[in-house]
């Protein structure tokens, strides 16, 4: 059924049926995400998988996927999180002897897993597949960003020796690059790649939460962080109380907030810091993003002011394309599902995932830019622990799924989604007919 006007206050995905908490927070942040959402889960403390609570005290630091993954959920559902990060059957052989009780609400998630369902019938399908292939991040991968990592901190310190900004365009540019493909490396078990990430003032730590384990296993819903994160600013759901501002002024400013992405970030750990918000407070890897700012000094003779500035711009510049890129990729298009719009019957997750995503034909003929511009974007939201180089391997029978249940696999050029972002914007009606039909 199409929502009505007060769907502001509630999702339209009916598995969804508690109005999550951290929508409520004044300043949203990966933290509060989760937090919020331990409150509306319910656990008890515990982990709670599909129907059932499960006690991994003992075991988180023994958890082949690192220890950050079990201590960040506990007392949370991670039952899309357990399902998505592991292909095998492994895991779920290990979970029964951490089981401790039934639950006894029903889960607060609008996904199902059923065993003849697609996302399982998918994942049967391509265990044979990623058996051939080497585990955990491909050696292309490592040189890859390897290499994007020498040449940023080459060019940004040439740039800095010569006072050239547009040396640092090109520095900014590469950084962009190398953010994005360490975004590879933080969806595996934990591997010092992902700390690349945190070159860019965002960190791993907190992307693993509200990338990860939020926009990755909640797309597009009211749970999906990122769908929400820059509201009221930019407000991707099809919102009717969406002011004209909003709706057509956000094509404007959105590219001011490209460019001021990455400081967002710093400014608001910085504040949530003082407020005493995060814990631990301060992390060893929060000095990472000042690396490039010490190899740059160290090694150009520049004065440190003429340094700080580069730098700047360097991060300026990386943050506008690496969210002209991020936000652009995929998920906001009129033809994706955005929560508001009328949901599917059936909620097989990675269904859901199919709907919420649009993939881009250019980049997705190089492993390249796979890698370094989100590429393959669907696959990678179907199989986010698969390295960017392997997806493609997935393509026939991802292919022969979605024919087999009847689901149409989105894909459109560069330019159609970004037209499709800033209409997705715009759009104040949400779509009334559910996904395929
Ligand atoms: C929040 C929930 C969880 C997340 C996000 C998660 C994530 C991950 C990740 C990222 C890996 C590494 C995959 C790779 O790099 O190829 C992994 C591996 C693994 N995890 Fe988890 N995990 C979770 C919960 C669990 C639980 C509850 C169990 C078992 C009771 C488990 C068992 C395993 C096993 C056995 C592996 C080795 C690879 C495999 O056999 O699939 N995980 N996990």
């Amino acid at each position: 059924m199409a929502p009505q006007a007060d769907d502001i206050l509630q999702s339209s995905l009916p598995g969804l049926w508690k109005y999550p908490t951290y929508k409520k927070q004044p300043v949203k942040y990966a933290e509060i995400w989760m937090e919020c959402k331990k409150i509306d889960d319910n656990t008890d403390g515990l982990w709670r998988v599909h129907d059932g609570f499960y006690d991994f005290t003992e075991w988180v630091y023994k958890h082949p996927g690192g220890s950050d993954w079990l201590s960040i959920t506990k007392g949370s559902d991670i039952t899309e999180a357990f399902e998505v990060h592991h292909v095998t059957k492994t895991a779920e052989y290990l979970l029964k002897q951490f089981f401790v009780r039934p639950a006894t609400e029903p889960r607060n998630s609008p996904y199902t897993f059923m065993d003849d369902g697609f996302y399982h019938t998918l994942k049967r399908k391509a265990q044979p597949i990623l058996a051939q292939l080497p585990p955990g991040p491909s050696a292309q991968s490592k040189l890859c960003s390897d290499l994007l990592l020498a040449a940023f901190l080459l060019l940004s310190t040439v740039a800095n020796a010569t006072y050239n900004f547009k040396l640092g365009v090109l520095a900014g540019f590469i950084l962009n690059f190398l953010v994005v493909s360490a975004h590879n490396f933080f969806h595996m078990k934990d591997n010092f790649r992902m700390y690349y990430f945190d070159l860019s003032f965002l960190t791993s730590r907190e992307w693993r939460i509200s990338h990860a384990l939020s926009h990755h296993l909640y797309t597009n819903s009211l749970l999906d962080l990122e769908l929400t994160f820059f509201e009221p600013l930019l407000q991707w759901v099809p919102y009717r109380t969406k002011s004209l501002c909003v709706r057509y002024g956000s094509w404007l400013y959105s590219f001011a907030l490209y460019f001021i992405f990455f400081y967002i970030s710093i400014v608001s750990r910085l504040y949530l810091t003082v407020q005493g918000k995060l814990k631990p407070s301060l992390r060893k890897e929060d000095l990472i993003p000042f690396i490039p700012l010490f190899v740059m000094y160290a090694y150009s003779g520049a004065t440190f002011i003429n340094t700080f500035i580069m730098w700047c711009w360097i991060v300026l510049i990386a943050s506008f394309f690496f969210s002209l890129n991020g936000f652009n990729a995929a998920h906001h298009h009129p033809e994706n599902f955005h929560d508001g719009d009328a949901p599917r019957a059936d909620c097989d997750w990675g269904i859901c995932q199919v709907d919420a995503v649009k993939d881009r034909t250019e980049v997705n003929n190089s492993k390249f830019l796979v890698l370094v511009t989100f590429g393959d974007h669907c696959l990678h939201h179907l199989f986010p622990t698969i390295d960017h180089w392997h997806l493609h391997h997935l393509y026939p029978v991802f292919y022969e799924t979605c024919k087999e249940f009847g689901i149409t696999y989105k894909s459109g050029t560069v330019l159609d989604l970004l037209k499709g972002q800033f209409l997705q914007l715009a759009k104040n009606e949400p779509n009334r007919n559910p996904p395929g039909k």
